[in-house]
């Protein structure tokens, strides 16, 4: 039966080389957590120490009441698929859903029954009697999925599993993967550096950077309210300016940025603002302005590139090149004058790194 996954206060080392650090993270029961980041922030080590194989420096990995730290990974039960499918070249595809019941001690015929349910409910039916050989890319992952979920695995967990895919598949497979776990309700942790793969799959996000999480949250949030500037980065915002508060009154505060450029934010649209901040914001929180009276960051515009729904400008500040969006119906040309205008709902107030 499937588990509720709390990973809490994981330290890792490779030899001397601290690779995670302090790494806590809960899956509920039924969710789907995904691990994005960069080459090398230690998903896929994450990932081993709760497969069972590498151990912890320290910290604990518990599924449901069951403690795993210690546990050697045959006997954690879970679910593995894997980028390259890990399929036994010499089976048949039933035999090679069927590998974990055998395994299990499960019957033949009950055996049999089982994992040609399982191919039926991955669409390959037709295909049991194939050596994966003779299989495509996107049926060996299918064929891989179906073994992983044929022992109704307590915890699922998937590494990069749609990587060696076309992009047409990717996106095919990864709503097929989401459906199947659903409907399972199988608890499933899913690394990936895709944040679109990432961000469309998952329940929550966990983003990671050199060996720690930098938030962990629901897509929404984490694409809307970043909670510091290495995730606004990382989830686009391309304008993160530099801001310190020169007065304040009542609610409405003046902050300059780095080159002098002033700016009035009201705490009632933004949140409470802290004297030294930064603004943070994608190209469509930076609307442009060419009304002298507007609230912004004065700037020289730029390149313009048409977007579809906007013109986006680079343009020339005091405090550097930031990008912006305009609307279509007043094309501006480089040169031109204008202010860059926060949209409140668009923008974020982060602390400094
Ligand atoms: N067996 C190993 N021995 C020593 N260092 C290792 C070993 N495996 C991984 N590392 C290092 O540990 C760090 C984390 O690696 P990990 O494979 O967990 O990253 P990742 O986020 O999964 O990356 P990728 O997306 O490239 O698979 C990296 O700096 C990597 O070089």
């Amino acid at each position: 039966m499937t588990q509720a996954l709390t990973v809490q206060n994981l330290t890792a080392h490779y030899g001397a080389t601290k690779v995670l650090e302090d790494l806590s993270l809960s899956v509920g029961k039924g969710e789907l957590v995904s691990l994005l980041g960069a080459s090398g922030c230690g998903k896929t080590t994450t990932l081993r120490l709760i497969a069972g194989f590498l151990e912890p420096t320290s910290g604990s990995i518990r599924l449901g009441d069951k403690d795993l730290t210690r546990l050697p990974a045959y006997k954690r039960d879970i679910g593995l698929v894997f980028q390259n499918y890990a399929l036994f070249p010499h089976l048949s595809v039933l035999d090679n859903v069927g590998f974990g019941l055998k395994q299990r001690g499960v019957a033949p015929g009950d055996r049999e029954k089982r994992a040609r349910a399982m191919l039926e409910r991955v669409g390959l039916s037709q295909l049991a009697d194939r050596l994966p050989g003779a299989l495509s890319g996107g049926q060996k992952q299918r064929v891989a999925l179906a073994r992983a979920l044929v022992i109704e695995p307590p915890l699922l967990m998937f590494d990069e599993p749609l990587s060696n895919l076309d992009a047409k598949l990717r996106v095919d497979m990864r709503v097929e993967i989401r459906q199947l776990q659903r409907a399972n309700g199988t608890t499933s942790v899913y690394v990936t550096h895709d944040q679109e793969e990432a961000f469309s799959i998952s329940d929550r996000v966990a983003i990671m950077n050199a060996g720690r999480i930098m938030q962990f949250d629901t897509p929404e949030t984490l694409y809307q309210r970043p909670a510091n500037t290495f995730v606004a980065r990382f989830v686009g915002f391309e304008n993160l300016v530099p801001m310190t508060v020169s007065a304040r009154d009542g609610a409405e505060v003046t902050a300059v940025t780095d080159g002098g450029s002033q700016l009035k934010l009201s705490q009632d649209r933004f949140g409470a603002i802290p004297d030294v901040f930064v603004l943070a914001a994608r190209a469509d929180g930076l609307a442009v302005s060419t009304d002298a009276n507007a609230e912004g960051i004065p700037a020289t515009l730029g390149l313009r590139t048409y977007l579809g729904r906007a013109y986006q400008y680079q343009a020339d500040t005091a405090a550097g090149q930031l990008i912006a969006n305009g609307s279509l119906s007043a094309p501006l040309e480089p040169g031109a004058l204008a202010k860059l205008v926060p949209v409140p709902d668009q923008c974020c107030v982060l602390k400094p790194e």
